[in-house]
């Protein structure tokens, strides 16, 4: 079998020119199977293809057990696909090892959770300024991007607070500084207001929106459609596959696959 997959590379992992910019993410064909404690097979994502372009705002959305939070963690590494390839940035991860899952989720990805998983007995600056420091920055540079995010985050003055010390959309926007301090390629995030109430909720799609107006590429998962319309493009997923694709606020859905991928690199598989 065969499949036309646009701005990806080779599957032996050889870089191929694209003929348009590489898109952040694209995956082909994925295929994720969980199993209940009793051992029986749940098929939580079914044949996905996605291609997300740099600097798009994608809200993942469909209802309780559609397959949103296994395809979330299949595009960062936190799931292995059953089938399928993914590639971030052209390059191909889903054979990574978790090792490499690491490394990357450190340099290139950052992942918001509804719950935040902050360290709880670290403060507010040194749960920012850990990453950081696990992708090579020196202390110096940690603490200055530490700084200016939680200044741009409206959270100076908390960087000795613990997190139980905040409230919850504050301890989201520490969850989001984070996430954003080694300037990721992609933020992921999980129902990222999905604990918090309206004005948290208001304050942490604010933000989300000001990121994604600075070029941000964000891909969001929620089963509210208020949160999902703060995304410049909405794919809904029903039962594991792709039901719908459509673009918000004027761009046009026509340049994006819809529940397919299409293009001119022809991969082997
Ligand atoms: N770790 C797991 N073990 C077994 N089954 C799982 C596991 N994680 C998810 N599932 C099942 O896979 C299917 C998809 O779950 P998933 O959490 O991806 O859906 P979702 O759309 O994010 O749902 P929700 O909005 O309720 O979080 C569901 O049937 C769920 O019960």
């Amino acid at each position: 079998m065969s499949r036309e997959v646009r701005g990806a590379r080779s599957a032996d992992g050889e870089g191929i020119p694209a003929e348009a910019a590489t898109p952040v993410v694209l995956a082909e064909d994925l295929v994720k199977m969980h199993r209940t404690e009793a051992g029986a097979p749940v098929k939580a994502v079914r044949g996905v293809d996605l291609r997300i372009e740099r600097g798009e705002f994608v809200a993942i959305t469909g209802p309780s057990g559609a397959g949103k939070s296994t395809l979330l963690h299949l595009l960062g590494g936190l799931h292995r696909p059953d089938r399928g390839r993914i590639w971030l940035e052209g390059e191909r991860v889903d054979t990574y090892s978790e090792a490499r899952w690491a490394v990357l989720r450190r340099r290139r990805i950052g992942i918001v959770f509804q719950f935040f998983n902050l360290i709880s007995h670290l403060t507010v600056a040194d749960n920012v300024e850990l990453p950081a420091l696990l992708a090579g920055s020196s202390p110096r540079q940690a603490r200055a991007k530490r700084a200016e995010l939680l200044d741009d985050l409206g959270l100076e003055g908390r960087e000795n607070s613990t997190p139980g010390e905040l409230s919850g959309g504050e301890q989201q926007r520490v969850a989001l500084a984070r996430a954003l301090v080694n300037r990721s390629s992609l933020l992921l995030a999980d129902e990222p207001a999905g604990s918090l109430d309206s004005k948290g909720t208001r304050e942490v799609l604010r933000l989300l929106s000001r990121y994604h107006a600075r070029g941000q590429t964000i891909v969001l998962v929620t089963h509210d459609a208020r949160v999902a319309s703060a995304a410049d493009r909405v794919i809904s997923l029903f039962d594991g596959r792709i039901v719908d694709d459509a673009a918000l606020g004027g761009g046009s859905p026509a340049d994006r696959p819809t529940g397919g991928v299409s293009g001119t690199l022809k991969l082997k598989g």
